[in-house]
Formats: C-alpha cells, structure tokens, sequence
C-alpha cells in the first residue's frame, strides 16, 4: 500500500526545515539524504525521502521502536540508517500494563488537533489533559469543536474553550461538511505535519477523511500475520489532499497523561502567576492567611473549578512520574548508546 504513495515529494514539502538541516555536518550534508520515518513496525521502519519511499535497514544494535512516525533519519544509498536526528517535537506515553516504558506516538508534530463535540464530550478537564499533553511534547494546539451543526451552544462552548488557556484558538465545524478543509488549511499548509486525539466518536476519522481525500475503507489494510490472524496495518503518516501530512496510530488514540509537570504549569498559567503573590510560599491556598489564590476566587477573577482541576492533574501526574522517571532515563541512556555505536561505526569506515 505505501509503495503508492508518489516519490514526487521535496524534502521541504516532507517537512524538512533549517531545524533539521542545522544538525548536519558537512560531510552528512554530502554523503548522506535526510528520509522521514512514515511507518514504524515490529521490525522494520518505512520512510519516504526525495528519491522515493524506501525500507530502511537497521543496525543490529537498534530496533524499530527506538524510532517513532514522523521521526527525520539520514540514511547511506543502501537506505541504512546512520543517525537519528533531534526532533522538534516528540510525543510519548506510558507502556500499557506493569512495565512503565515509555513509548514514542510520534515525533516531528507541528500541530495538535484536539477533537471535542458539543455535546456529553465536552469536558473542560480532559481539554486541559490534552493541552497539558501538547505543552509537554512541544507541539502546538488547536482545539476542534465538532458536531456544530447539531448544538445551539457552540458560542457558550466556544468560548469556554479559549479560557482554558492563554491565546488558544478554538474551531467550531461540521466535520461532515465539505469546507473542513478550507477551515483547517492555515495549519495543513506544505510541510506542516498535524495529529488529532480526542475521545471516540467526536468526528476524528470523519476529518482525516476528508483532508487526505480517502475513505475509511482505504486507511487500514488487513494482513494475516505468520499465526494466520488477521492484524490492522496502518499507514501511519499521510499526505493530505491540499499540502502537508497527518500521523495516526493506534498510539495516537489511547495516549494518556505522563511526566507532564511543565506542560500543566503552562495550562494552568493564570493561577501559578497569582499563586506567586500568596504570603508563603508553601502556600496550599486552602485557608492560610495572605491567600492570593483565594482571594482571587472571592473576587470571581479566578475560577474555583479551575482550581480543583488543576490539583487533581498535579496530583496524577506526581502519581504517574515518580513511576517513569526511572524508565525515562534508562531511554535516554539507550539512545545515546544507539547514536554512539552508529558514529562508531562511521569513524571506523573513515567517513
Ligand atoms: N452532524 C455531524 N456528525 C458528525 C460530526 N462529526 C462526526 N460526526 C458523525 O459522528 C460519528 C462518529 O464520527 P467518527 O469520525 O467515526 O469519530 P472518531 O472520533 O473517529 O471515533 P473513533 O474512531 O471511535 O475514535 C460519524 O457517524 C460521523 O458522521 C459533525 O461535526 N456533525
Ligand atoms: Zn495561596
């Protein structure tokens, strides 16, 4: 199915940018091509880069899960990856179950669609999560209020939507309308890479269908694995119709909040800027005297749901941090190991 995708992309319409170009050294620059990670399987790693669609080969010493979608790598002519560049933005989770690994979603996102309907779906707590989320993996959010064309509160939601945070822009659409598109062109512009989460039925698929132009009959592809079950085989990053490319996983629709403590800070902005004037420092801004926090809410220019909210996501994630950040660092140190054999291996062969 990839091997349709056309070979006619420019690395600047793939997304490359001065960010990526900077990391490389002359040598890289004359030796070596710049290919985005579109697919990452069990073991094998598809990219696309200006000559065309390829499977990359890998290292003994690396995996395919030390790479995430959308992920730029710089590649020799066999297609063997030599290294792993830095990406703008990286979104992870937590592993399901006991093991608390942390894994990648996708990396290199520009923008963040977060999807919510007007309707039972809106919920300014899980906006919050999302934005908090967004924050922490450097991505920038824009949130999509769907099923417009079935409420007559859109402007109350509306607007309750842009308080949650500072300059947010909040779209109200008919995700089943034809001009979705047209709305959501400023940020699928050539070379912007975009995700979209939110809970399930709030019009994701519907939208991903229209921007890149296909039906949902198209998006997974059904194999039978070596046991002779069937899986979903997903194309993970897509172009979409009129410029730049969508990535969805199966990731990308369970993440969950981890390790999220700047992230929170930068949602919850107004109240830490308040909570700066309170008279101690420890302040809990629950009864101690010289409360700015409580004193703002008495005089309604702080919201004491807001504040409820806020508590309970610091609290999730001191919950959910203290367990990761051991795993984090063991990542970090494999990384660094998988980047040091790789350049090993380079000054060995004298490049
Ligand atoms: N009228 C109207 N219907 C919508 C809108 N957005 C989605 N729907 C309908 O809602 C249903 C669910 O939409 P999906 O696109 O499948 O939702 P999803 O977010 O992909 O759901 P999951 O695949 O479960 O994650 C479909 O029947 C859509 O046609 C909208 O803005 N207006
Ligand atoms: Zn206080």
């Amino acid at each position: 199915m990839t091997n349709k995708i056309p070979s006619t992309y420019t690395q600047s319409e793939l997304g490359f940018s001065s960010y990526f170009l900077s990391q490389l050294s002359l040598d890289e620059l004359e030796n070596l091509s710049p290919m985005r990670v579109i697919e990452v399987h069990r073991n094998k790693l598809n990219a696309l880069g200006e000559a065309g669609f390829a499977e990359l080969s890998l290292d003994p010493s690396t995996s395919s899960g030390d790479f995430a979608v959308g992920d730029w790598v710089l590649t020799d002519e066999t297609h063997r990856v030599k290294r792993l560049l830095t990406p703008k933005s990286s979104m992870t989770r937590r592993a399901a179950g006991t093991n608390s690994a942390i894994q990648f979603i996708a990396n290199n996102v520009d923008t963040l669609f977060i999807v919510t309907s007007c309707n039972a779906d809106f919920n300014e707590a899980r906006l919050e999560r999302y934005l908090a989320l967004s924050k922490e993996a450097g991505v920038d959010a824009v949130i999509l209020l769907t099923k417009a064309d079935l409420s007559d509160q859109v402007e109350e939601l509306q607007r309750r939507a842009e308080a949650l945070m500072h300059n947010l822009i909040v779209v109200p659409l008919n995700a089943t309308d034809e001009d979705v598109s047209d709305k959501l062109a400023p940020w699928c512009g050539s070379g912007q890479t975009i995700a979209l989460v939110g809970s399930s039925g709030v019009g994701k698929t519907t939208l991903m269908n229209s921007l890149t132009g296909e039906s949902s009959a198209t998006q997974g592809i059904r194999e039978d694995d070596a046991k002779g079950r069937h899986t979903t085989t997903y194309r993970s990053m897509r172009p979409i119709s009129g410029g730049g490319w969508v990535i969805d996983t199966p990731g990308m629709r369970a993440l969950r909040l981890h390790d999220n403590a700047d992230g929170i800070t930068a949602v919850f902005d107004e109240i830490i800027q308040v909570a700066s004037q309170c008279r101690y420092a420890d302040c809990q801004h629950e009864n101690e005297p010289g409360c700015a926090v409580q004193h703002a809410i008495a005089n309604g220019e702080l919201d004491a749901e807001r504040l409820k909210r806020w508590r309970k996501l610091q609290r999730e994630d001191l919950h959910n941090s203290e367990s990761v950040a051991e795993s984090r660092k063991r990542e970090k140190q494999f990384s660094k190991t998988v980047n040091n054999v790789v350049r090993g291996k380079q000054s060995r062969k004298g490049h």
